[in-house]
């Protein structure tokens, strides 16, 4: 099978009406102190259905962040239409609660707070009686192999530690959609493989969309069902769906096809 074959393969997993979609969505900036508007995303059309792991792939200001931060409602289209499950993320922000859950780069954990406290802070604002947030949150940090961890306080727990506490935080919530910023880009290699692989696994078996935003080539093709590669400002330079174990020919095709889109 080559690289175009494998744009024609569907994750079985992925189906129906999209689930995030961006319509000829453009973002403009003004710069400080006045002057030109800045463009970072350009009349970008985009459409990821439910269940869907798509990696995405860009330079460095590319728009990555930006096209992230329409998804999670904290920024609006200057042009076009931003959509997740039906509905607009800026406008309709407390409809999502819940619905979305992001993992950052940095695991972002209240220090004050110990492992379990940290995982059960989501459904404490969604209002999760105690009993049930508690019971959820040491699942999923048992699920993360953090259990016996419940009580560390995140200056005990190593940084691959801290980032699965993060993982089931996110978890935890339930929400169907799942935003990551980079969140192995801090570890080292070996642990970041290995949280990679359970993260992936997880979306998988829990049924989740996600969208998982990389600077790294690799990265996108252990992770993703699909690879959207940015140009600059954000429009689509190349879309690929990879198929569920991809041989090395294929991948390496693929691999070789971002190279060259990349380097334009
Ligand atoms: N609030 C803002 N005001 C002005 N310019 C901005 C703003 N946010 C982003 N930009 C600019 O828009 C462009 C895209 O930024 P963005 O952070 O989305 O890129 P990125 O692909 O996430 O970058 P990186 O890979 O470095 O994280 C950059 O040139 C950035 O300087």
């Amino acid at each position: 099978m080559n690289a175009m074959d494998a744009t024609l393969s569907t994750p079985a997993n992925a189906a129906g009406p999209a689930e995030i979609r961006f319509e000829n969505v453009t973002k403009t900036f003004g710069r400080m102190g006045g002057g030109d508007l800045f463009k970072a995303v350009d009349d970008l059309n985009l459409e990821i259905r439910p269940g869907e792991l798509v990696a995405i792939l860009g330079k460095t200001g590319c728009g990555k962040s930006t096209m992230f931060n329409m998804i999670a409602g904290l920024l609006e289209p200057s042009q076009g239409k931003v959509e997740v499950s039906g509905h607009n993320p800026f406008t309709e922000f407390n409809w999502f609660r819940g619905k979305i859950a992001i993992v950052f780069q940095n695991d972002r954990l209240l220090p004050w707070r110990t492992a379990i406290q940290n995982v059960e802070l989501g459904l404490e604002m969604l209002e999760v009686p105690k009993a049930e947030r508690h019971a959820t949150a040491q699942r999923w940090l048992t699920q993360l192999g953090l259990g016996g961890h419940e009580n560390d306080y995140p200056h005990a727990l190593s940084g691959g530690m801290r980032q699965r506490v993060s993982i089931a935080r996110a978890f935890a919530t339930n929400a169907g959609i799942l935003l990551c910023d980079e969140p192995f880009s801090a570890l080292d290699e070996m642990t970041g493989n290995r949280l990679r692989a359970e993260f992936a696994n997880l979306v998988r078996e829990n049924g989740k969309t996600a969208v998982f935003i990389t600077h790294s080539i690799n990265e996108a093709l252990q992770i993703g069902d699909r690879i959207v590669v940015l140009r600059r400002p954000a429009k689509i330079a190349y879309d690929v769906k990879l198929p569920r174990n991809a041989d090395k020919a294929v991948q390496e095709e693929i691999r070789l096809k971002i190279q060259a889109v990349l380097s334009e």
